[in-house]
């Protein structure tokens, strides 16, 4: 083999390593609303990729397609190298992809902590009759899912709301409670939908902290929707742009700032 062959196939490889998810060509319609169309691009390994646009563009969408929510009317992604045509979110999460949502989804009666330990389901071995006794290897094994959670507790410095009923907590400690329980699940993937969605400033730059941390400490990969374009801007790596389901954008902050097409979707130019 040339060296210049060589040197290609050592790029083409070094660049499947590198993606960890690719969406390709895929669309989405609710009757006669087209969500999603014919939408491409992908996520690298260990960057926060953030998916921006409009009310309306599709990104909940996009989200709700990778984490198997929904089922695309045609194209396909591709996660850890696998490519699925329909594939159920219990199976996405066991696979590595965990999620937060728009409006918070905990339960409200459960403390911090219990909530964080759900996070922990589908990593649990020992089957519901050893549960049921908490006995012998599944008392060990829940002592390390609980020192696992505790971990993740002091990361997110939440140790004072530990025993508190996430329902009690304002809702910038309920969003980071929710980071803390898709933390628990040890994810490849973490979807963030509007982390900092109806937070004030205090708590916006506490919780890009945190994604930023999470991203180094962990290595964790994230793709997160967020409306606040200065957060966007700020700690992202690159950025994909929807509009009316359409991709009119893709590149790094700075290049996706100075596109003419991003620019008049933001102020409303008609097109
Ligand atoms: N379950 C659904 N049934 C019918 N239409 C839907 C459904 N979910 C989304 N849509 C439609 O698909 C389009 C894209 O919606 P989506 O929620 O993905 O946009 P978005 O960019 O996340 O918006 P926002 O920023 O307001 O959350 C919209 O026209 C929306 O009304």
């Amino acid at each position: 083999m040339s060296a210049l062959a060589e040197m290609l196939q050592g790029e083409v490889a070094r660049a499947a390593a590198e993606t960890l998810l690719t969406v390709e060509n895929v669309s989405l319609t609710f009757g006669g609303v087209r969500a999603l169309s014919d939408i491409s691009f992908d996520i690298r390994k260990g960057e926060i990729r953030a998916i921006i646009g409009p009310n309306g563009a599709g990104k909940t969408s996009m989200l709700n397609c990778i984490n198997g929510f929904y089922h695309p009317r045609s194209g396909r992604i591709t996660f850890k190298g696998k490519t699925r045509q329909r594939m159920r979110p219990y199976e996405a999460a066991s696979q590595g992809i965990a999620r937060t949502f728009q409006n918070v989804a905990l339960f409200k009666g459960m403390t911090t902590l219990d909530n964080i330990l759900t996070g922990r389901t589908l990593k649990m071995n020992r089957n519901f009759f050893w549960q049921l006794l908490r006995h012998g290897p599944a008392m060990r094994e829940e002592i390390e899912h609980r020192i696992y959670c505790e971990d993740i507790i002091d990361f997110l410095e939440i140790e004072h709301i530990r025993k508190t009923p996430v329902g009690k907590l304002p809702y910038g400690l309920q969003k980071r409670v929710e980071l803390g329980r898709a933390l628990a699940m040890q994810p490849d993937l973490l979807l963030l939908d509007e982390p900092m969605a109806g937070m004030n400033l205090e708590e916006k730059e506490d919780m890009c902290r945190f994604i930023l941390d999470v991203n180094r400490h962990f290595r964790t990969t994230i793709a997160l929707i967020e409306h606040d374009m200065g957060v966007v801007m700020d700690i992202s790596d690159r950025v994909v742009v929807l509009e009316y389901g359409h991709k009119i954008a893709d590149g790094t902050p700075d290049e996706v700032k100075a596109d003419q097409r991003v620019i008049d979707a933001y102020l409303g130019v008609s097109h």
